[in-house]
Order: structure tokens, then sequence, then C-alpha cells
């Protein structure tokens, strides 16, 4: 592909992103895999040189663009070698009308830009959680340790005292150490968030919302295999990843369970105030995890973001009826939003007395509101609130 077809290639996928993001169709990446499974003429170079026009472009624009050519114009706007591709040759895009309207530059839609703000993430803040995600591993130490471990490639050792960083995209799951279960993709801030939970040996644990099992693996490390690890989740589809996970993670100590939307209880009725934590690791709208999928900051309406708040509220009322006397809640998002973290708890203590909020023991993280927060400037990690509420 020469160098404009692939701004044209971009911009036809810009145009199914945008569309996806009004319509909550797939995401970029699916679209992307998609896209170029139907054009085996691309080599590698030019996927990738397109994937990156693609995901710059998002990234740039803050409210969602009118059209794929409108969010490459405003891309070609800051950067003339891009300008200079609006050339009309034969596969790339026709040239730059005089009349012609770039998208908006910015971080995010107007609203959310004020929510972010209201929430205090603004500037360097905020554009940050647009910028590149690392690539974080946790060690586990249920096969290995993190000193005597020796990986293919160099890796810089992080807070969490098991994590490591490596370069972004390296290919772990190739690695015999990811194969054997030594190693689980994880990012620091998740690794944080468990540590703020303190699931120790011995104890009972139900992971209320364990998806795919990311933080329940290193719940069970923490555990030493010991105790009752209880994964529950409502999709299906997810929970039941995490078995051959845990199996390869050698962490047969977890059992998982299914639970139906809105009678979660019943299926936990043997769990009633018996937990000594519930980790309830909330659905969100993940403005956290931008790094990773900058779209959803054109996929979020003010409508979704309440219902997630609700739902959050939810999880917590049946977090509390799980809580034996003296446990604790650990509450999670990967958010940045305040009505999504702190106004959760606040609300969770006016409603249940017996309740109080803990400040989480972590190496790393800014204390806020009734809780912590790290964000990707400060911390380098995905966007989090992390927050420990323990029943008297
Ligand atoms: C943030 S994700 C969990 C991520 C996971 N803990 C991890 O570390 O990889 C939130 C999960 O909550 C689940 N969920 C949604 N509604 C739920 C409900 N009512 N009860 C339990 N889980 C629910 C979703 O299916 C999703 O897997």
């Amino acid at each position: 592909m020469t160098p404009a077809a692939r701004v044209q290639a971009a911009i036809e996928l810009l145009d199914m992103v945008i569309d996806g993001a009004r319509n909550q169709g797939a995401p970029a990446d699916r679209l992307i895999a998609a896209y170029f499974k139907q054009r085996r003429y691309a080599g590698s170079k030019d996927r990738r040189a397109v994937r990156d026009l693609v995901y710059r472009a998002i990234r740039y624009c803050g409210p969602i663009p009118r059209t794929g050519r409108a969010a490459m114009l405003a891309l070609a706007q800051a950067d003339e070698e891009i300008a200079a591709l609006f050339d009309g040759s034969t596969h790339g895009p026709p040239a730059i009308g005089k009349n012609e309207k770039p998208a908006i530059a910015g971080t995010a839609p107007d609203w959310l830009v004020r929510e972010l703000d209201q929430s205090g993430v603004s500037g360097e803040v905020a554009a940050a959680m647009l910028g590149r995600a690392s690539l974080d591993v946790r060690v586990n130490t249920l096969k290995a340790d993190r000193d005597g471990l020796d990986l293919p490639e160099p890796a810089e050792k992080l807070e969490a005292p098991n994590a490591l960083r490596l370069a972004a995209g390296t290919n772990v799951d190739q690695w015999d150490e990811y194969r054997d279960g030594k190693i689980e993709v994880q990012d620091h801030g998740s690794q944080m968030a468990c540590i703020a939970a303190n699931a120790r040996g011995g104890e009972t644990v139900i992971d209320l919302c364990a998806g795919a099992g990311g933080k329940t693996l290193s719940l069970a490390a923490a555990m030493g295999n010991m105790g009752e690890l209880i994964a529950c989740d409502t999709d299906r589809g997810r929970l039941s990843k995490l078995t051959p996970r845990a199996n390869r993670a050698g962490a047969g100590m977890i059992q998982t369970r299914l639970l139906d939307p809105k009678s979660e209880l019943e299926a936990l009725e043997d769990y009633a105030e018996a937990a000594d934590l519930v980790l309830v690791d909330a659905p969100c709208s993940g403005t956290g995890t931008w790094r990773r999928k900058p779209e959803g900051k054109w996929r979020l309406t003010a409508k979704t973001l309440d219902a997630y708040a609700r739902l959050q509220d939810e999880l917590l009322e049946i977090a509390a009826k799980l809580t034996k006397p003296g446990g604790r809640i650990a509450f999670v998002t990967c958010s940045l939003l305040d009505s999504e973290g702190t106004d959760r708890i606040a609300a969770f203590l006016e409603r249940n007395e017996g309740f109080s909020a803990e400040a989480p023991t972590v190496p790393l993280g800014n204390p806020h509101g009734l809780g912590i927060r790290l964000d990707p400037l400060r911390h380098g990690t995905d966007g989090f609130f992390v927050a420990i509420v323990r029943r008297a």
C-alpha cells in the first residue's frame, strides 16, 4: 500500500469506529482485525501503519467526529506529513477542500470533559488517559518468585512486589514462563487493587465480579492457595475462561459460581454474612482504560454512566450481605470519575451505618475521597479507584 492508501484505509476504518461508537457496534480492535481479514494484500507493515493512524486519530479527537475523513483531517492539521498525503492519488484520499472542516481536537466529548474536571481530572492527567499503555505482568508466587525468574526479555521491577514491566507489544503468551503459569498479564494498577484487598491464606473470599479471573488469580496467589475463594460472575463466557487459567496458575482453591442478574444472592445463600472479604471489581465506564481502548470516550453516554452507578450500588449492597462482622469489602472500578468511585462509597456508607471506610494500604496511589486513585500520569497504571469498607 502507498502511504496515501494507508491514510485512506484509516479513514474507512475510522468511519466504522465512529459508527460502532454511535450504535454500540464492534470495538475498534475487532473492526481493524475484520477489515484486514478481507484485505489479504495488506502486509504487516501496512497493517501496523494503518492501525497506528486510526488510533492516533481516535486519541486526537475529543468529541465524536462527524466522519472518518474529518477525524483524519484533524490529525493532518497537526501533522504536515499526513496533510501531504491527501494528494488525490489513485488509492489515496481526495485533496483537502478549501471549506472542509476537521474534527475537533481534545480529550473527550464536552460532557465527559466536565465530568472528569468535576472529579479532579484535567490538564496533563486527563491527556495521559489517552497515552500508550505499558505491558505489565504479575509473577505468580504459587509457581515462581520475581527474583529467581529468568525471562527472555529485560523487565523492570515495579512497586507491587510481584510486578514486572515489559516493552509494550512483547508477545509474552509465546513464552514458556507464561504457558507454565509462572507469569500472568495484569496491569500494575490492577495488582495494586488486589494488594489493597489484602486477601490472606485461610480466609473466605468472594470475588463477586470475577470476569475471566484477572484479579481472582492474584487473590489466590496472595492466599497461598489456602482458604476459600469463590469467583462469581453473571457472564458465563467470561467465567468459563477462568478455569483453564486457574489450572495453568496452579490455583486449585478457586471455585466458580455463575450468578443470575437480580438474584445473585440466591446463588450465594450459603455465604450470607460469611465472607472475610468481598471484592467488588464492578462493571464501569472504563474511563481508566482509554489507553487501551481510546474509542471508549465516544461510546459512553450520560445514561450508561448513570446505569453503571446504579449497578455499582446494587453490587455493594449484595457484598454487604455477604460480609461477616469484622469483614471487609474492597470496591474497585477502572474509572477516574467520582460518580463511579468515591460517590458510590459515600452513598453506601449513608445506607449502611454498620460499615466504615478504611484507608487502603498500598505502595502506590493518591488518597482520593473515601479511597485511593491511580492514574496513568502519576502512577503509570490504568486509572483505578479503590476503597475498603469494613463491617463493625
Ligand atoms: C470489571 S469486570 C471484572 C474484571 C475482573 N475482575 C478482572 O480482574 O479481570 C466486571 C464484571 O462484572 C460482571 N457483572 C456484571 N453484572 C454483574 C452482576 N450483577 N453480578 C456479578 N457480576 C456482574 C461482568 O460480567 C464483568 O465480567
